[in-house]
């Protein structure tokens, strides 16, 4: 805060005895003329002062009222319907009730009809929110050029094959599909475990023909995106349409392609409406041009066989875990950059891993260089692995899971 100017020195009146009338006269006019001159500076402080009181008085009432806004728990969203004299008509999100509110004059200026909006219990307009586009890049990942290329994948020679036919030569050939006469698969499906380098496979093939990388997770649609799920879908087909050639990549399919459940629960009819949409997107897709869809789930079983039917996804890949000649090019591929030393057998180091995905494995090689940090050296031994791989195993059987993520063994 600037420091304000020392206050001006209190005039003094200097009479001397030996004055005369007159000189008396003049010095009293003097001393009145610089209390007056005083007085206007002192006056002119003390509007400044008083100014800067009300600025924060102002600035406290704002942050009471932020704060009271963060107090209150949780917010519902609505979206502002109408603007009338008499304050906005809203209509909340999951029960469409529709309510006319109040709303501080600042906010209004601020909202037009169709913005979503953040209220409280007494359904005031609390604020405005982000633009739904916002809920649409968060919910969908764009890539515009992925940079995973086929060599970059251990293993998976015959999935590649089989995703490069049904997905690269239908963006690469077209012609070819339409002199032979045939309708190239319209969706594929890679399911296996978690892990084993589905989504990379994806990434290589739009690498492979300079297509948009768009993925959504099936599980986001339902969990953090409730109540709008078969809307971001829908926004997922338009999106790819602008952005074209492009490879829409749903992984977690299985969170709303599941098999349908008797249950009348409102999240299930909300997970069955994201799906309708996804298949109708689908069934509506051969008009779409250079769109390719592939999804991803490890739980193929739990899916709804709509989703399988021919023109959805009708082209099943299976992506199992690595064998040992896979897994011994996974661990090439993840050691590629870094300083191994002469002991490390790797041949050795694939037998050791069966039953690890390739995901494990690029941890392991991660974990490993991790060792050799600890112990202050710049080559990574055979040690570092093994030692890594215990860890691993360790975690394994404690269920704690170096990324984060719950281990899933569904598959
Ligand atoms: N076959 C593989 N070759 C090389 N690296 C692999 C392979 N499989 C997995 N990885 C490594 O694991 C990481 C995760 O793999 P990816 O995301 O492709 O698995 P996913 O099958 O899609 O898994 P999820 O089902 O959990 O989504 C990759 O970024 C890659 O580093």
């Amino acid at each position: 805060m600037s420091r304000s100017p020392p206050l001006p020195d209190q005039p003094t009146l200097e009479i001397d005895p030996d004055m005369t009338d007159r000189e008396r006269l003049a010095a009293l006019r003097e001393h009145f003329a610089d209390i007056v001159e005083v007085n206007a500076t002192l006056e002119e402080r003390l509007d400044d002062a008083r100014e800067r009181r009300e600025n924060l008085r102002e600035e406290v009432d704002k942050l009471e009222r932020e704060n009271e806004t963060l107090k209150t728990t949780s917010l519902y969203v609505a979206t502002a319907e109408e603007l009338t004299d008499e304050g906005i008509v809203i209509k909340q999100h999951g029960n469409n009730q529709e309510v006319l509110t109040e709303v501080s004059p600042k906010l209004r200026e601020q909202i037009e009809s169709g913005d979503r909006v953040a209220v409280n219990d007494s359904f005031t307009v609390q604020t405005v929110l982000e633009a739904e586009k916002d809920a649409r890049a968060q919910a969908m990942e764009i890539d515009e050029s992925p940079d995973v290329t086929y060599d970059e994948i251990g293993g998976l020679e015959e999935q590649t094959r089989e995703v490069r036919e049904a997905v690269e030569q239908p963006l690469e050939n077209p012609e070819q599909f339409e002199t032979v006469g045939i309708e190239p698969p319209s969706g594929v499906l890679l399911h296996g475990p978690p892990g084993t380098g589905k989504t990379m496979l994806a990434k290589a093939v739009a690498n492979q023909t300079d297509a948009t990388f768009i993925k959504m997770a099936g599980s986001e649609l339902v969990q953090k995106f409730i109540g709008e799920g078969a809307k971001l879908v829908r926004d997922l087909f338009e999106l790819a349409s602008q952005r074209e050639p492009a490879i829409v990549f749903i992984d977690e399919i299985d969170a709303v392609g599941s098999k349908r459940t008797d249950s009348k629960t409102s999240g299930d009819a909300e997970v069955q409406r994201t799906m309708m949409q996804l298949l109708s997107e689908m069934d509506g897709f051969e008009d779409r041009g250079e769109i390719r869809i592939i999804a991803a789930t490890n739980r193929f079983d739990m899916l709804d066989r709509a989703i399988l039917r021919p023109g959805r996804f009708d082209r099943l890949i299976e992506v199992p875990e690595p064998d040992e000649e896979a897994r011994r090019r996974i661990l090439d591929i993840h050691t590629r950059d870094m300083t191994i030393a002469d002991d490390v057998e790797f041949d050795e180091l694939a037998k050791a891993t069966e039953g690890k995905s390739g995901a494990d494995i690029e941890s392991l090689a991660t974990e490993a260089g991790m060792f050799a940090i600890r112990d202050e050296r710049t080559e990574v031994r055979q040690s570092d692995f093994e030692d890594a791989l215990e860890k691993m195993d360790e975690s394994d059987e404690t269920g704690i899971v170096t990324d984060g993520s719950l281990p899933s063994y569904a598959y």
